[in-house]
């Protein structure tokens, strides 16, 4: 496991020299990709460039997500076009580059009847660690998904979290630069999916693992990606740095503690359109004055400021008619 800032665990050798200064701008790049399945076009000349961090890639049932992770790996020839991860071409040079990316698939592929710590160090043996290794890595990462009490037990005794966790875990053993996870909060519970949201995002930001993340819900990429690739139907919608998405809008979005109705009340009083969004308070920002105004009626009703800021554009809002259009044209 690497440490905060990438920095090598000692367990493992430092990459080697060419590796850091050869590191490319972009983790995955494709050119003009199209995947076909009989009549079924998968992928649709998709040209990405992707930079570090963590990738949202957002897009319905269907869209191609997993085609696209599949090729990635180097596991599935394209029709046509090209691609590169890590700077490897996938069509030649499927081994190595697989030496440093992790793959958490999206359906349950687990084998019931051993436990997390004899699969998870297997992945890690056949990854080309040796016995001890493979073991301490094996504990490490398992500690690190918050599977350590439970290591030992078979992993068909798991509930869904722990066996996503497993995956993740799995995907992790070999110290990757980069992972593709596929829809890795399917089937959970809200708490559970809030708990990998999180542990999605500790994997990224603390050990510096390049990630890039599917998914069919654009809330979950609001909150814990860096950049949004948004694909329909195998095409490309739109991708860069999730802040171009969400802009702030012109709306000022308030929450205070206290009477809150009174504050509503004040403010229309003084001409302002005021709606609520359950807690929040929304006010079209017209000027500085509207600022002035609730401040200065919260201080007069002795309501407590929580929030007041412009309200940024959910992605939601951005890509729910792209979808859909592409949807019915389909
Ligand atoms: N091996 C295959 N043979 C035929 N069609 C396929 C094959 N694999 C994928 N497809 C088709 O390609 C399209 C894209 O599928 P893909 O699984 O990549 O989408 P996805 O975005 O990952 O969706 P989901 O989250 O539902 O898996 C779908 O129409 C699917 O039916």
């Amino acid at each position: 496991m690497r440490g905060p800032g990438g920095a090598p665990s000692s367990l493992f050798p430092p990459p080697s020299p060419l590796l850091l200064y050869t590191l490319p701008v972009h983790i995955v790049e494709t050119a003009g990709l199209t995947r076909r399945f009989g009549t079924v076009t998968a992928l649709d000349a998709l040209d990405l460039a992707i930079p570090p961090g963590i990738t949202g890639l957002v897009g319905a049932n269907g869209a191609g997500k997993s085609t696209l992770f599949r090729i990635l790996l180097g596991l599935l020839p394209p029709t046509s076009g090209t691609a590169r991860v890590l700077g490897y071409d996938v069509a030649t040079r499927g081994p190595e580059l697989r030496q440093f990316v992790g793959y958490m698939p999206e359906h349950d592929c687990l084998p019931g009847d051993v436990s997390a710590t004899e699969f998870v160090a297997h992945m890690a043996r056949i990854s080309g660690l040796p016995g001890d290794a493979a073991r301490e890595r094996t504990a490490e990462t398992l500690r690190h998904v918050g599977l350590f009490e439970e290591r030992y037990r078979e992993i068909r005794s798991y509930s869904t979290g722990m066996k996503q966790r497993v995956k993740l875990a799995q995907a992790l053993v070999h110290d990757p630069r980069l992972l593709f996870l596929d829809e890795p909060t399917n089937g959970l519970d809200p708490a559970g999916r809030d708990d990998m949201l999180d542990l999605v995002r500790r994997t990224g930001r603390e050990f510096g693992i390049s990630i890039v993340m599917a998914t069919h819900l654009l809330g979950e990429i609001e909150r814990v990606c860096d950049q949004v690739v948004v694909i329909d139907g195998g095409r490309l919608l739109r991708q860069g740095p999730l802040a171009d998405f969400t802009a702030a809008t012109g709306t000022l979005l308030v929450e205070v503690e206290g009477d809150d109705d009174a504050l509503v009340a004040v403010l229309r009083g003084r001409g302002l359109r005021v709606e609520r969004d359950g807690r929040y308070l929304l006010l079209p920002v017209a000027g500085e004055h509207v600022l002035d105004a609730v401040r200065d009626a919260a201080a007069g009703l002795d309501c407590g400021i929580v929030r007041l800021e412009r309200r940024r554009q959910a992605l939601e809002d951005l890509f729910r008619p792209e979808l859909e259009a592409a949807d019915a044209a389909r």
